[in-house]
């Protein structure tokens, strides 16, 4: 199985990486850490345990991480995901305890403990984890297989015009991620905006007659409900699960090799993820976009996870 540390900020697309990750027989889950994003870092960590305790995920350490950008100001996302972070379902008391350190010490202790190149990081939130565990432990960045996160968008933004919401928030931390020499596969919303939660889908996950089949039906018409009102969805785009699926599958996303910096200075293109198409990768590029999603390959790993999750007590 592939060993994966989600980096995370539940939000309803993270709860449904979370599950896809827990339930999906290819995927070990290491660690699961959290950072400021959808909602304040207290609320999404309180979502990730809750989530934990939806799935009966016991065996993973979880770890709360930065409580805002390493500059700027914190800036949440209500109009998606609601107060909490995790509107819509009632979420369950958390049964596990956080562990004791900081995300980026369980971040840089779970990649050094492993052999090398053999633990995929996947953050699915803002990415000032990565950055901070980067600048305190400089060897995980050689020592990691990947990085497959889910932000940006070479052609779309949805935080402003050009800019995504995970590399809006703390764009510096990004210029950090995407400009250390590792792998990073950004999975971003050219993609993500691809994964449409469409009827067929929400009818193949009301045939689970389980609890955590239930908890992601009634999360998913909270999150389509707010999409339409905040950006016009008819079916509301599931982006984190897809950051997942390429670690499971990598044939169900196609990707390009292109070279991608982060705009740190611009008045209307901050936080924009600029991809250079103009040029044939050279050797040194280490950075790819995903570019098309096999949609029911996807939806059918979600399916997939949620049968073999089954029932929880
Ligand atoms: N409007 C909006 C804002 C933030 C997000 C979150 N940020 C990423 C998509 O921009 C995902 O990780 C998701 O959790 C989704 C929609
Ligand atoms: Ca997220």
């Amino acid at each position: 199985p592939k060993k994966i540390i989600l980096d995370c900020d539940p939000g309803h697309d993270d709860a449904i990486a979370l599950l896809l990750a827990h339930g999906n027989p290819n995927i070990e889950l290491l660690a699961v850490t959290t950072v400021v994003g959808n909602q304040t870092l207290e609320k999404v960590t309180r979502n990730a345990l809750s989530v934990a305790r939806i799935a009966n995920i016991t065996n993973v350490p979880f770890a709360a991480g930065a409580v805002r950008p390493l500059i700027r100001n914190v800036e949440v996302a209500p109009d998606i995901h609601g107060d909490s972070g995790l509107d819509g379902p009632v979420l369950p008391e958390p049964a596990i305890q956080l562990d004791k350190r900081h995300a980026i010490d369980l971040i840089i202790d779970t990649i050094m403990s492993h052999p090398p190149k053999t633990v995929t990081l996947v953050p699915t939130g803002g990415l000032t984890n990565i950055a901070m565990a980067v600048r305190k432990e400089p060897k995980i960045v050689e020592r990691v297989k990947e990085v497959v996160l889910m932000g940006g968008g070479y052609h779309v933004g949805n935080w402003s015009a050009v800019a995504e919401f995970n590399i809006k928030i703390d764009p510096e931390a990004a210029h950090i991620v995407f400009n250390e020499k590792w792998p990073v596969t950004m999975v971003g919303l050219d993609l993500t905006h691809q994964a449409l939660a469409t009827p067929e889908v929400i009818e193949k996950i009301s045939a689970i007659k389980t609890k955590p089949a239930k908890f992601v039906l009634e999360m998913l018409e909270f999150f389509g409900k707010m999409y339409k009102q905040a950006q016009g969805f008819t079916y509301p785009p599931v982006h984190d699960p897809c950051a997942v699926a390429y670690v499971i599958n990598p044939e169900l996303i196609k990707t390009k090799r292109v070279p991608v910096d982060i705009e740190l200075t611009g008045t209307l293109t901050l936080g924009m993820t600029v991809a250079d198409f103009r040029f044939p990768p050279d050797d040194s590029c280490h950075t790819q976009v995903a570019t098309e999603l096999d949609h029911t390959g996807f939806w059918d790993l979600i399916v997939d996870s949620l049968e073999r999750i089954g029932e929880v007590n």
